[in-house]
């Protein structure tokens, strides 16, 4: 069995700078990783079967993104090998951390590797955006800002950080947000880098508050506490998290959370996890 991780993004800023005529959005965002996962583990097979032993409730398994991406990659390279995949899933769905991207990502390079297809970067990378826009950078393998529907990837230092992340007990559909018809899609666009990520903001946060008092409450708890760096939604949410320089002002929040919140601390990472490894 090998094993793998497939860690968490939290989306800096998210700006909405106009709008496809297939109706996706163009945006720009700087996406971070961060040293929370799910796992998952691999045994090939020889039949060519793609078997998930661990669905996910409410998750068809042929609607599972691990395994829309294994038969993306076999099927883009005739590989006449199968795999069985056990994923625990950490991250929480519809939460904006990019779990389902991640896990597709981590199953794409995984089995490009297992399976010696030898696919390049920018192959992998193409394929990981027929599953989903977020997926590409977490093959891009490195903190990026973002631009296109967030495909268009340039690599980025950020400084050491610490995040406390919040989970509102709801789950949010990023097309629901999208489509809102209160979603500003207008801001202007900023240069590339450098800019400061502490000026940007998440354009999809109003909509999502709006439609979620629970996401709103947990906002502005975060917003309340003190040595912040950013507080903001990640993604189309639900999660919100604040940003802090230091270990132990993150800590001193995190202790503060009451029992009617749920949520985690974690540490921002400057790469994926398997970056050493992606060619
Ligand atoms: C909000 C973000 O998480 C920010 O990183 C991503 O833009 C969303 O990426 P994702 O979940 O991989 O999104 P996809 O699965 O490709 O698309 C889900 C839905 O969101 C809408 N969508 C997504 C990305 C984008 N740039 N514009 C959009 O309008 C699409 O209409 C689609 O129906
Ligand atoms: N392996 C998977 N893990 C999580 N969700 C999956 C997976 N496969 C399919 N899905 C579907 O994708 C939906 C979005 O899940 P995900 O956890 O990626 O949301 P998200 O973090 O809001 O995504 P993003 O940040 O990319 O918008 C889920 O509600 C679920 O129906």
């Amino acid at each position: 069995m090998h094993t793998f991780s497939a860690p968490a993004k939290l989306n800096l800023f998210l700006h909405v700078v106009g709008r496809r005529q297939d109706g996706y959005h163009l945006l720009q965002t700087v996406f971070r990783f961060i040293d929370f996962s799910d796992q998952l583990s691999f045994a090939l097979r020889s039949d060519g079967l793609i078997k998930l032993h661990t669905p996910i409730v409410g998750v068809p398994e042929e609607k599972d993104l691990c395994v829309r991406a294994a038969k993306l990659l076999q099927q883009k390279t005739a590989t006449m090998q199968g795999i069985d995949i056990f994923l625990q899933k950490q991250i929480p769905m519809g939460g904006g951390l990019g779990g389902g991207s991640s896990d597709a990502a981590t199953t794409l390079l995984a089995l490009n590797h297992l399976w010696k297809t030898n696919l390049s970067k920018q192959q992998l990378l193409e394929l990981g955006l027929q599953l989903g826009a977020d997926v590409p950078v977490f093959i891009f393998g490195e903190n990026a800002f973002a631009e296109g529907i967030g495909e268009k990837l340039t690599g980025i230092k950020l400084p050491p950080a610490w995040y406390v992340v919040l989970i509102p007990p709801v789950q949010v559909s990023t097309a629901e947000i999208f489509t809102s018809k209160e979603l500003t899609r207008n801001t202007i666009p900023i240069k590339i880098p450098p800019f400061s990520v502490w000026q940007g903001h998440n354009d999809l946060e109003r909509v999502v508050c709006r439609l979620y008092p629970e996401v709103a409450r947990c906002l502005e708890w975060l917003k309340q506490q003190e040595n912040t760096t950013i507080t903001a939604m990640s993604g189309s949410g639900a999660c919100v998290f604040a940003e802090f320089a230091s270990e132990a002002a993150a800590q001193a929040v995190f202790e503060c959370i009451s029992d009617s919140m749920t949520g985690f601390m974690a540490r921002g990472l400057d790469y994926h996890p398997w970056q050493q490894t992606i060619k």
